[in-house]
């Protein structure tokens, strides 16, 4: 998965061993053409790094930053506090606590600085969240938006299609 566009999307994750979930956020950005940069920023690991990379982040160009972290996921939180940039960030689940310590880690932010929190291991909608958020001034990315949103109608329709189908016995019916 690569992309030549202009990079609008920082990803950045806590550790590689994150990638395997927030791969989701890089198909769904790839899928929109949208350009973006895969990183592994930590908040507790490299915190002066990581401060320079969210101060950075907006005078680079970068548009939307997408932040995921597993256990005690302060690296959304931390990034929000240094950018003026929209902040994703995802949840990541390990091995204990089920993602439970990382939603809560990253979506309880003091009023002032948010982030905008997905659901544990919701990487594909942070990736489809940061393109909503560009394509609110991006006329051409909002209508694949909303071809996207036809599809996915589509795809209901036709589930309601199979399930009366197995169910035998007619229901409503929506679409064609
Ligand atoms: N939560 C954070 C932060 C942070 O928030 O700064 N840095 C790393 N981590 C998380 O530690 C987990 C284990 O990392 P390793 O697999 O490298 O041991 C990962 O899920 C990572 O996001």
């Amino acid at each position: 998965m690569s992309t030549t566009a202009t990079v609008r999307v920082g990803l950045v994750m806590g550790s590689d061993s994150d990638w395997p979930v927030m791969e989701e956020a890089a198909k769904a950005l790839a899928e929109f053409g949208v350009g973006f940069e895969a990183d592994v920023v930590s908040a507790h690991r490299m915190p002066h790094d990581m401060v320079a990379w969210g101060a950075a982040a907006a005078e680079r160009g970068l548009q939307v930053v997408i932040a995921g972290a597993g256990g005690a996921a302060h690296l959304p939180g931390m990034l929000a506090s240094v950018t003026p940039l929209p902040v994703i960030g995802v949840p990541v689940p390990l091995r204990y606590l089920d993602g439970m310590d990382s939603l809560l880690s990253i979506v309880q932010m003091p009023a002032g600085v948010p982030v905008a929190t997905v659901s544990i291991g919701g990487a594909r909608n942070a990736g489809l969240l940061a393109v909503r958020i560009l394509a609110a001034g991006d006329p051409e990315l909002r209508e694949k938006m909303v071809a996207f949103q036809e599809s996915l109608r589509q795809t209901a329709y036709d589930k309601g299609a199979a399930l009366r189908a197995r169910a035998g016995r007619a229901g409503v019916g929506f679409g064609s």
